[in-house]
């Protein structure tokens, strides 16, 4: 083990039509070229909210307004140790788009098992599997 934990807000953003959105890693990005989930590190003073809020207008300009705690993950990569804080966002306003120039995808749960996802997200995957879809 070595380094710090780092503290991620991370948004299971779902459209109307069940699906969610996803983006893969960029080059030179810890996990590059894994699908994620929206988000990034907590900045001091943030709230869960505010960061998932702030990350997810940075990253793909929408904006968030209802979200919801859906589960917590602590995973140690190693080289990196992260609290991954899920969030369920259920509604949102904008068109997403990835604004760092990242692909973005909005895909169904089960094509989720299609994609390559760091470690830590199996349990968020296994989770929405498993969840009503309503
Ligand atoms: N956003 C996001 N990060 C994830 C997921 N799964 C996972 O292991 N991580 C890890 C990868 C990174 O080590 C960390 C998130 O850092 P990040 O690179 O997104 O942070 P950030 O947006 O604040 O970006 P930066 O400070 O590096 O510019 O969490 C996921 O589904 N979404
Ligand atoms: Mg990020």
């Amino acid at each position: 083990m070595s380094g710090a934990r780092v503290w991620v807000a991370v948004g299971v953003i779902r459209d109307e039509m069940g699906r969610i959105c996803i983006c893969q890693r960029q080059a030179g990005q810890h996990q590059a070229g894994k699908w994620e989930f929206p988000g990034g590190k907590v900045e001091a003073g943030e709230t869960l909210p505010q960061a998932l809020t702030r990350e997810l207008q940075e990253e793909i300009g929408i904006q968030v307004e209802a979200c919801e705690p859906l589960l917590a993950i602590e995973h140690d990569y190693g080289d990196k140790q992260v609290l991954l804080d899920v969030w369920l966002v259920s509604r949102f306003a904008g068109v997403a788009r990835g604004l760092e120039g990242q692909p973005l995808r909005w895909v169904s749960v089960p094509e989720l098992a299609d994609y390559g996802f760091p470690a830590a997200n199996q349990a968020i995957v296994a989770h929405l599997q498993g969840m009503r879809q309503d």
